[in-house]
């Protein structure tokens, strides 16, 4: 019941019924066997360009790597996609402790983190901030982390979150590759949904990985040393940044993979 207190409690997770006539929420609840296998899925493509990141900023809702979305140098494009879509940031969502933390399950499973990575149609919407209020203006990447081998590749971000302790705070990143972060399986699930923060609107195409990657505590523990406060507030760890599941509604969820 701590959990739904939690909710109840935090502010920034608000319920379905303040989002009026939210039909398409997210996160949900991944019931394999429910998934329908669509054979018209394409593979997704991932074509990232690593001289396009910029930054890390801990927002006070989690830690952002952001990327230079002014070209087409860093897209995604195929799987249930009609257009390319251009990669804006990505983030991560994680728990207090190794039993929850990840924003979607699969069969009911929590896993300690969930990685995002934020894509928007740029050949539809001139901006992103356009795109965010369309059916189809985004589209995310959820990878599913489990407690397991050090990765490398994570490391390097780890390594500088120390930089950006507090809500607000900035520091330079200018060159990753974040597919070192996606599995190299091509399963993937998907369904229509939203952004699970506010403005919560519903203009996400759900990419969810079969595969999940694996990071050692140590790399865990690094993201549950950020706060959620800014520098000279009374510390608040930043844990549990998850929000709560929603109903699947009038939803299929489409599996790429028999
Ligand atoms: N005018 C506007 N500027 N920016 C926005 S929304 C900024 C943004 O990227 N929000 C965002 C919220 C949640 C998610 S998530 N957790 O991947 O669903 C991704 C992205 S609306
Ligand atoms: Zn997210």
């Amino acid at each position: 019941c701590s959990y739904r207190l939690r909710n109840a409690l935090h502010p920034l997770w608000q319920s379905p019924l303040s989002i009026p006539g939210g039909s398409r929420q997210s996160p949900i609840n991944i019931q394999w066997r429910d998934s329908i296998y669509d054979p018209f899925l394409k593979p997704l493509k991932i074509c990232y360009d690593p001289t396009t990141c910029l930054h890390i900023w801990n927002n006070g809702y989690s830690f952002l790597v952001e990327f230079d979305d002014s070209t087409d140098k860093s897209i995604i494009v195929g799987g249930p996609l009609e257009n390319q879509y251009r990669l804006k940031q990505f983030h991560f969502h994680w728990g207090a402790i190794n039993e929850w933390g990840s924003e979607h399950t699969v069969d009911s499973k929590f896993y300690p983190a969930e990685l995002h990575l934020v894509h928007w149609n740029a050949v539809v919407y001139p901006t992103f901030e356009e795109a965010v209020m369309e059916g189809n203006g985004l589209a995310v990447i959820g990878v599913f982390l489990k407690l397991g081998a050090h990765h490398e590749g994570l490391q390097t971000l780890v390594d500088a979150l120390p930089a950006v302790k507090h809500k607000d705070t900035v520091i330079e990143f200018d060159v990753f590759d974040p597919s070192c972060l996606i599995p190299s399986c091509p399963d993937y699930w998907t369904y229509a949904g939203s952004l699970t923060t506010p403005p919560l609107t519903e203009s996400v195409t759900w990419i969810i990985k079969k595969k999940p990657i694996e990071v050692d505590e140590n790399q865990l523990e690094a993201f549950r040393m950020l706060l959620f406060t800014s520098d000279g507030e009374e510390e608040k760890r930043m844990v549990d940044n998850f929000r709560p599941l929603q109903p699947l509604m009038n939803r299929t969820v489409r599996s790429s993979f028999q």
